[in-house]
């Protein structure tokens, strides 16, 4: 069974009441949810591999830890999930971008692939794949399909706000895949938004209601 966590540092909690806030405008919504990606990636990079190197400096010869080479690529889910792209690549510079659009049709809440590019070594890189919203989880589930399908083997999906709906449909579709949210929220209402949630990220994020 893939694993899931809420990763509920006291400023992620700060920074996510902020976004839920139906005052805060797109301009800081954006920037918090880029801060918080970072600050996600952070705990989630903890296990990391490193190897010795020896170094100089200007003391003299030591030896030192340093990444083992372990190649990454983050994925976002169009189109909301391009809001936590940059908060990633801030710790993780040489990580790779690939992109999947979807969205959900409004009245039966299933999904749609509309776009897909990725890396062309996916297969040999561990993959976040990024949204805010973890809803029905229809939308990740078909994207962690299509991925799958073009070779991407260890995917983690980083999301802001779960639903147990989306959760659970995550571990029963994909138990190695692990599941990392900024909070656990309680449940979809009958247009399968979360509540509390944040209302429709993409929307706030590019400011298009
Ligand atoms: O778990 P689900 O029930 O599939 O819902 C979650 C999806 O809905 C939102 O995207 P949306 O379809 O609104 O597209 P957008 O990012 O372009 O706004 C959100 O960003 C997720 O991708
Ligand atoms: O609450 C929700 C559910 C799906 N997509 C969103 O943007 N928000
Ligand atoms: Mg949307």
């Amino acid at each position: 069974m893939g694993k899931f966590t809420v990763l509920n540092h006291p400023l992620i909690q700060h920074k996510l009441t902020i976004m839920r806030d139906k005052n805060t405008g797109t301009k800081d919504f954006r920037e918090i949810a880029s801060e918080i990606a970072e600050l996600m990636v952070y705990e989630i990079t903890r296990d990391l591999p490193l190897k010795s190197v020896e170094i100089e400096t200007p003391m003299g010869k030591t030896v030192q830890k340093e990444l083992a080479g372990k190649k990454l690529a983050v994925v976002p889910i169009l189109r909301a999930g391009l809001g936590m792209v940059d908060g990633v690549l801030r710790l993780v510079p040489a990580a790779k971008v690939g992109h999947i659009g979807m969205y959900r049709d409004e009245e039966t809440l299933e999904p749609h692939e509309y776009f897909l590019k990725l890396p062309p070594d996916i297969e040999q890189r561990d993959v976040f794949v990024v949204d805010p919203m973890l809803a029905t989880g229809g939308s990740a589930k078909m994207a962690i399909e299509a991925l799958k399908k073009h070779g991407a083997k260890n995917m983690r999906l980083v999301v802001l706000v779960a639903a147990p709906e989306g959760v659970k449909a995550i571990e029963e579709a994909f138990p190695d895949v692990d599941v990392y949210a900024a909070a656990l929220d309680d449940h979809l209402n009958d247009d399968g938004y979360i509540v509390p949630g944040l209302g429709d990220a993409g929307d706030r994020l590019f400011g298009t209601k």
